[in-house]
């Protein structure tokens, strides 16, 4: 009997279909299990049709509606069909006509090339020639440096090999991208950002390669079955629609090889940290980690999966439960890292609560204590100096090195002050068992650190890079030191609250133990590339570290429309134009809960829920701290920029990106008090925009009215 198999990058066309289209789709894709080989390509419905001579003899379209057509390739030896594109007619069997679909003997996949378009370039047409290297221009190649044999032994083939050759940019071969075989591609790119052909071989040729030995150029059905990153293998029906349905979601299979690797290692000899830019699959590798460790626990072990707010650990929990068997989820636990010190503290102080307003507290100090700085002033010097180094006495807070890091001077007698007012501060908070976060960390990591028996066997912590370092050292000190002990995810450019981290100082001992990931699956090329221009030119150190980040960009598998930008002459006509596009988010098909709106502060996000609402459209609050993501998915979202960290969405709306939003001047430390201080508030407001602006998989639109922001790229 035929197999059907579902190339996921045709899965996003599949949003496209209405309902009755897709349900024929269904019917369509059942005929191939249910009939036999001859019955099907023969079948009246179908109208199953071959390419005219010359073009890929394995590819055939096939009828879906009167609308639709699909592009799928049949197997000559085996039975697997693999469904490569859904597409409108009028341009399937064009498509279809262009592309070629060969096995690499090398990796052993299936990889697609645009031929009609590799052959154009090859003619060399005036207006698409790619630029050649002159005679003895020694240098002008972006491969010179590589031998044909090298290249052979990594996978390119004979075309790309002669192609590749006639490339004299990055830039050029990332415009070739889309064209060109998938994973030849991968191997280029690695090569021209400087990498040696044996690592490139290790890291990129290696995890394809089945365990089975080589693959023949004519066994389609073998690569199919091994190209895991792209191709899904479909059993039942069931399985067909909720790969259709987008139940089975990609990330669930097709781990990048390098994603794979990092999550089902066996052994990492101590904390390791994947970092990578937004939209890389750091969450995907995190839940993968997770289902490993959880596979190997000891009996009694248990493992903490960690992230940033509630709403993230709903996402995580949610995700996590189609991942993993339930009897693997009960040995996980995933909660903030708030809660998790509040249940270690609770355990000893059951009357223990959590306290929000402690900036008031502080305030309401120094002005009882007469200090001469603003408001917030001896909060910052209790959260970034006192809690950040864990200083319990006044000898300790005069240490000379104690503010490094800040730039107000403090005389000997001011600090006196300043502590006397920390201090007051911290024991009428405990005089009313109300403790905020930061002490309740600082209670938790003394707890666990008395204990032998740690709660945890692993930890697992995503968006690592928000985190305080007295949320690290509970953390730290919840799992014993040891190979596996914590894996940490996450992207200093996304860092969009205060804390700066120095893994070195809490014991995240990570030496040698660093991953980047660098493609980007959620984002489009467009998109990112204009997103990224808003961080262009910022210093961004390492996760956890004070070195800067090393050089290497993140490109996106994905293309799309660029980003939209409007800058309205006033607030009402850019609430009215944010109405329109959301509508016309709406009328391409796009679910209301796949949009989200996002704004600076929660007053203008209730001023666009009255507005949208008013227009009659769908909306409704999402406040990440009480909300999951599925919750109200028939609804658009509206939301504050800090509320969409982490989730992503297929249009999102940034609105109000206006000169005096972003940065918010109110939020920012005056530079005649803390010169770093104010560069830092700066740099979270700036990574704030970057982050809201990532967060869409297919369509972004930014507005504005009066001044734009400073940080818009334009
Ligand atoms: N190998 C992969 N193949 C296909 N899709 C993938 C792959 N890895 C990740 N994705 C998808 O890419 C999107 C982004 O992944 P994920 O949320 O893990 O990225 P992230 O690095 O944690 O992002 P951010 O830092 O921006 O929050 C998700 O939709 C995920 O399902």
């Amino acid at each position: 009997m035929p197999q059907l198999a579902i190339d996921a990058t045709c899965l996003p066309q599949y949003d496209k279909l209405d309902r009755p289209t897709r349900e024929r789709l269904l019917a369509v894709t059942r005929k191939f299990r249910e009939l036999s080989f001859d019955a099907l390509m023969s079948h009246p419905d179908l109208r199953i049709q071959r390419l005219p001579a010359g073009q890929d003899p394995r590819i055939r379209t096939f009828r879906i509606s009167d609308a639709w057509t699909g592009v799928m390739l049949a197997p000559e030896s085996g039975e697997t069909f693999l469904l490569v594109h859904l597409l409108p007619r009028e341009r399937a069997d064009e498509w279809a006509g262009d592309q070629r679909h060969d096995v690499n003997t090398v990796m052993g996949t299936l990889e697609r090339r645009d031929a009609a378009a590799l052959e154009r370039a090859g003619d060399d047409k005036p207006d698409e020639r790619v630029e050649r290297p002159q005679e003895g221009d020694a240098a002008a190649g972006l491969f010179d440096d590589i031998g044909d044999h090298d290249l052979r032994r990594l996978g390119i083939d004979s075309e790309i090999l002669d192609f590749c050759r006639s490339l004299s940019s990055v830039s050029e071969l990332e415009h070739w991208g889309p064209t060109l075989p998938q994973d030849q591609y991968e191997v280029l790119v690695e090569l021209a950002q400087g990498h040696s052909v044996e690592r490139v071989m290790r890291e990129v040729v290696e995890p394809r390669r089945p365990s089975v030995g080589a693959v023949a150029a004519d066994d389609y059905d073998t690569a199919i079955r091994n190209t895991r990153e792209r191709v899904i293998v479909v059993n039942d029906d069931q399985e067909i629609e909720d790969v259709l349905a987008g139940e089975f979601n990609a990330w669930r299979i097709y781990l990048h090889p390098k994603q794979r690797e990092l999550a089902y290692r066996p052994r990492f000899n101590g904390p390791a940290k994947v970092s990578g830019g937004p939209g890389t699959g750091k969450t995907v590798v995190a839940l993968h980690r997770v289902k490993h460790l959880a596979e190997h626990l000891p009996l009694d072990g248990r493992v903490l999966l960690t992230s940033f707010t509630n709403a993230l650990v709903e996402s995580l929990k949610r995700n996590l439960a189609l991942l993993l068997p339930a009897e693997l989820i009960a040995d996980v636990d995933v909660v903030t890292a708030d809660k998790l010190a509040l249940d270690v503290v609770k355990e000893e102080r059951p009357e223990v609560r959590l306290r929000s307003d402690t900036r008031g507290l502080f305030a309401n100090i120094a002005r009882r204590h007469r200090l001469p700085w603003p408001a917030d002033f001896v909060y910052q010097e209790y959260r970034h100096v006192v809690m950040a180094q864990e200083i319990g006495t006044l000898e300790g807070y005069l240490d000379p090195d104690a503010r490094r890091g800040r730039s107000t001077p403090l005389t000997v007698d001011q600090r006196r002050d300043v502590w006397h007012a920390i201090s007051d501060a911290r024991a009428m908070m405990r005089q009313t068992r109300q403790l905020p976060a930061l002490e309740l960390h600082a209670e938790a990591t003394r707890i666990l650190a008395d204990r032998t028996d740690k709660p945890y066997t692993n930890v697992v912590v995503d968006e690592a890079q928000d985190l305080h370092p007295v949320q690290w050292r509970t953390l730290r000190a919840a799992v014993p030191p040891g190979p596996n002990d914590m894996f940490i995810a996450g992207d200093n450019r996304q860092r969009i609250y205060d804390s700066t981290v120095s893994f070195k100082r809490l014991g995240i001992r990570i030496v040698g133990r660093s991953y980047p990931l660098r493609v980007n699956y959620r984002t489009t090329t467009e998109i990112l590339t204009w997103a990224n221009e808003i961080m262009r030119g910022q210093e961004v150190n390492e996760l956890g570290e004070s070195v800067p980040e090393p050089a290497g960009s993140t490109r996106s598998v994905l293309r799309g429309d660029p980003p939209e930008l409007y800058g309205a002459p006033d607030e009402a006509a850019e609430l009215e134009a944010l109405a329109e596009r959301v509508r016309r988010w709406l009328a391409d098909g796009i679910a209301p809960g796949d949009v989200c709106v996002t704004t600076r502060t929660n007053r203008i996000r209730d001023l666009v829920v009255r507005h949208l609402r008013d227009r009659e459209l769908p909306v409704a609050v999402f406040n990440p701290r009480e909300h999951a993501v599925t919750e109200a998915s028939d609804t658009i979202r509206v939301t504050t920029m800090h509320g969409v960290k982490g989730l992503e969405f297929r249009a999102i709306a940034v609105f109000g990106a206006t000169a005096d939003a972003l940065p918010k001047m109110d939020h920012v430390t005056s530079a005649d008090l803390d010169e770093q201080q104010h560069a830092a508030d700066l740099a979270a407001q700036r990574s704030l925009l970057y982050v809201a602006c990532t967060r869409a998989r297919e369509s972004l639109y930014v507005s504005w009215h009066g001044p734009p922001s400073p940080f818009l790229p334009m």
